[in-house]
């Protein structure tokens, strides 16, 4: 069914596609995935730009994960064209850390050549692990787990970082520095992130661009323009937020900021598509 589109990844550190001059991070062009007959991921359009971080919305079971795995080239049974830089990396919501490694040689798991332990060092000292490199993974917290499985993204020196749910199994305060982490790694680094998360928060504590996923495509999008670093308290957070909650069809608890009222202003600063 599907033409291997994987074929016209771009050997840059971004992605041109030949309809447009401009480079990106990550273009797609009606791509489809289908199991057994069913599309998951139907006819989308995407385009991020080199060092865009936008987050990826949407309601459980809509493709978020499908469309991750297809930008990783973990999953290359396509239909549609897509293309992504060469340098890419990908960090799951369970670490996949392998338990009979210790904590530096899983960081180097799968790099090509020979890399020096200190290529993974360096790597874990930036994600707060230098400490902890020569443990095992079973007497890592969580927290500490999920920064080594961050690490072994960036030892990659990825121009897009593809992190999908990677603070859904941490407490609250671990999420909240696991969050810091990644804005301070994505500012330090400048590469293209996409964040699928299911925290409307989450999303507009950290993205440039928010995307909402329905039946297989982007149904709708919104700037996030706000400074840095971000709290909740901030002016425009809350009205962000009900906007998106409202979106994703989940309505705010009474009380919960200062609700949108009306399908105009719901609609204002979006964009539907
Ligand atoms: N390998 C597969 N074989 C068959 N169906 C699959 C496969 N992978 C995903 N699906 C189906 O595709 C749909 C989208 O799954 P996906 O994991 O992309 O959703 P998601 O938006 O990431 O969901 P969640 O937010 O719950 O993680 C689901 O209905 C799922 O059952």
């Amino acid at each position: 069914m599907a033409t291997d589109i994987h074929r016209k990844v771009s050997p840059g550190p971004a992605a041109a596609g030949p309809d447009e001059g401009r480079v990106a991070a990550v273009r797609a062009r009606g791509l489809v995935r289908e199991f057994g007959g069913r599309r998951v991921i139907d006819d989308l359009e995407l385009t991020l730009e080199p060092g865009e971080f936008v987050a990826l919305l949407g309601r459980s079971g809509c493709g978020k994960s499908t469309l991750l795995r297809v930008l990783a080239g973990l999953d290359r049974e396509i239909g549609g064209e897509v293309w992504v830089p060469r340098r890419k990396a990908v960090a799951f919501q369970a670490p996949r850390l392998m338990p009979w490694k210790k904590v530096w040689r899983n960081v180097l798991l799968g790099l090509p050549g020979r890399p020096e332990r200190a290529v993974a060092e360096r790597a874990l000292a930036e994600v707060g692990l230098g400490h902890r490199s020569d443990a095992w993974p079973r007497t890592l917290s969580g927290g500490e787990a999920q920064r080594a499985s961050l690490a072994r993204a960036l030892v990659r020196e990825p121009d897009l970082l593809l992190l999908d749910e990677p603070f859904g199994a941490l407490d609250a305060l671990t999420r909240i520095t696991a969050q810091r982490l990644v804005a301070e790694v994505w500012r330090q680094r400048g590469c293209a992130v996409l964040l699928v998360t299911h925290d409307v928060d989450e999303a507009l504590l950290l993205a440039d661009r928010a995307l909402v996923m329905e039946e297989g495509r982007i149904a709708y999008e919104t700037p996030v323009a706000l400074p840095r670093p971000r709290t909740p308290a901030d002016p425009g957070f809350a009205e962000l937020r009900a906007r998106l909650l409202d979106r994703l069809g989940v309505a705010e608890p009474a009380g919960g900021g200062d609700t949108v009222a009306g399908s105009e202003s719901v609609a204002a600063g979006g964009t539907e598509r």
